[in-house]
C-alpha cells in the first residue's frame, strides 16, 4: 500500500468488465479511460483526499479484479474496509448475481462495512432502454434489504456522495472510525 495515511478504506467489488476501474478513474482523476479494455490483475490502490465538512479525509480505494480467477485475492482486499462499492452492469444480469454474491459475503464477514450497490453503464440505457437486463425494482428491493444504499449511474456515478454520507455518519457516532 502507499505510505499515505488512510482514514477510510474502500473496496471496489464486482464482476469483470462492469466498469470498476473506470469509475475510480472518473472519480479520482476526473478522466475517462481510453483505449482497449484492460482487465485488472490482482488489485490496484489509489488514494483520494476529500473534504467532509471541516475535515480532510483520505480514502484508500482498492480496485479489485473482477475475474473469478482472483476471487481469493479480493477477499484480502475487502478485509477491514469501511465501505464497499459493489458494482454491476445494468446491461448484464449475471453481473447483478455476482454483486449479490459479494454483498452476501460482506454481510457475513465484514460487519463494519457499509455496502453500496452501484449500477454502471446507464449511458447504454439512455441510448436504448431495451438493453436493460437488471430490473430497477429488483435492485431497489434488494438494496433496501441488504445494502446501505443503491447508486445509479455510469460515468457520472458519484462514488463520493455515498462515501461522504458514510463519513458524516461516522462523524456523528465515532470519528475517525
Ligand atoms: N458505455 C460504457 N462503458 C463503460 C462504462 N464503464 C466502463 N465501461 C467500459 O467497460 C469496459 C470495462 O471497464 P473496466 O473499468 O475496465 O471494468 P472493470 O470492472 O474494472 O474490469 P476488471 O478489471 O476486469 O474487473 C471498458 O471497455 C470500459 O470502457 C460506462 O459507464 N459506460
Amino acid at each position: 500500500m502507499s505510505g499515505q495515511r488512510v482514514d477510510v478504506k474502500v473496496v471496489m467489488l464486482g464482476k469483470e468488465y462492469v466498469g470498476k476501474t473506470s469509475l475510480v478513474e472518473r472519480y479520482v482523476h476526473d478522466r475517462f479511460l481510453v483505449g482497449p479494455y484492460q482487465n485488472t490483475i490482482g488489485a490496484a490502490f489509489v488514494a483520494k483526499v476529500m473534504s467532509v465538512g471541516d475535515r480532510t479525509v483520505t480514502l484508500g480505494i482498492w480496485d479489485t479484479a473482477g475475474s473469478e480467477r482472483y476471487e481469493a485475492m479480493s477477499r484480502i482486499y475487502y478485509r477491514g474496509a469501511k465501505a464497499a462499492i459493489v458494482c454491476y452492469d445494468l446491461t448484464d444480469s449475471s453481473s447483478f448475481e455476482r454483486a449479490k454474491f459479494w454483498v452476501k459475503e460482506l454481510r457475513s464477514l465484514e460487519e463494519g462495512c457499509q455496502i453500496y450497490l452501484c449500477g454502471t453503464k446507464s449511458d447504454l440505457l439512455e441510448e436504448d432502454r431495451r438493453r436493460r437486463r437488471v430490473d430497477f425494482h429488483d435492485v431497489q428491493d434488494y438494496a433496501d434489504s441488504s445494502c446501505s444504499s443503491a447508486l445509479w449511474g455510469g460515468w457520472e456515478c458519484k462514488i463520493g456522495t455515498a462515501l461522504a454520507a458514510r463519513a458524516r455518519c461516522s462523524r456523528r457516532s465515532s470519528w475517525p472510525p
